[in-house]
């Protein structure tokens, strides 16, 4: 008999916004996903028309086309990491939290999207108790960069201690699994800090001087769900993620005139990854 050539790949799907400008939602995930090496899959909730100067147009898509992607590639090629970036309304998140709980994802990655970095809001008022209420109790790790954690935790954040406040509120208060609480949006070296009901760990980077940030919060969560994909456990894979982005903002491409997308090639060029 031939020898078989099929090969087990990870497998990861990000459910979120389209950004025609290639730097953040799925395109962002996407990248991420290939350049650490795993299978990627997308269900999307929006279209945006979008580029490096801001969010120009939002075309949500029907309820029942977001069902039936997610539907779609699990029961067909299968996922083994999951992830939410923009999910817009009140509905949308409730339809998502269904299909997670019906496919049993358990590794699950939300990115609590709020706000894009050009000021355009990405999920409604009213969404974001929705969010916290009924999507943050599902999940493996959730993402908020500072000014996310202030809407989730209801707290004001000026120091990497008020961070760590938010994390323990996110898991303890909000039942996630674990929390990561993104530092970019404070002075200094960004740390990043994560808290997964026992333990605080801090990861922290040199920090760059670069408009080109387009898209760092969806790089950083996906490059998460790659390496939970592939069965890391979470702080090598938020170790890995917190490497990738520091890459992707260090080695600027220069795109575009406003906020640019991050240098997806860039880790895979210093790191040997995984073969
Ligand atoms: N100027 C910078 N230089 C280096 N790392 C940064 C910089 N800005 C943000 N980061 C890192 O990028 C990731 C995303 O951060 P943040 O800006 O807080 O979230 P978001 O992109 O969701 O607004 C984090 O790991 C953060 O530490
Ligand atoms: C479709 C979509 N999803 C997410 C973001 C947030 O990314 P960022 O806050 O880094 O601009 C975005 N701008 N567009």
């Amino acid at each position: 008999m031939e020898e078989s050539t099929v090969k087990t790949i990870p497998r990861a799907l990000t459910i979120a916004g389209s950004d025609s400008g290639g730097g953040a939602g799925i395109q962002a995930d996407l990248k991420t996903f290939q350049m650490l090496d795993v299978f990627g899959m997308s269900a999307l909730t929006a279209v945006t028309a979008q580029n490096t100067l801001g969010v120009h147009g939002i075309y949500e898509i029907p309820l029942e086309g977001i069902a039936a992607q997610i539907d779609a590639v699990v029961e067909d090629l299968g996922v083994d990491a999951v992830k939410t970036g923009m999910l817009s309304r009140p509905d949308i998140i409730e339809l998502v939290a269904d299909r997670i709980r019906h496919h049993k994802l358990t590794a699950l990655v939300i990115d609590p999207v709020m706000i894009a970095k050009g000021g355009a809001a990405l999920l409604k008022d009213e969404a974001k108790s929705v969010l916290r209420d009924v999507l943050v109790p599902l999940a493996a790790v959730v993402t908020p960069n500072v000014p996310e954690a202030e809407v989730l935790t209801g707290m004001t954040i000026a120091t990497v201690a008020d961070m760590e406040e938010a994390a323990r509120r996110i898991v303890d208060g909000f039942g996630a699994r674990a929390a990561v609480v993104k530092g970019g949006h404070l002075e200094g070296e960004p740390t990043d800090v994560l808290y997964d009901g026992t333990s605080l760990r801090r990861f922290t980077s040199e920090r760059y001087a670069t408009r080109h940030t387009h898209g760092t919060g969806c790089t950083f969560s996906a490059a998460i769900t790659a390496e939970l994909a592939k069965g890391r456990d979470l702080p090598d894979a938020v170790q890995t993620a917190k490497a990738f982005i520091t890459s992707a903002i260090k080695e600027e491409l220069g795109l575009g005139a406003g906020h640019g997308p991050t240098n997806h090639w860039a880790y895979g060029r210093t790191h040997t990854r995984g073969k």
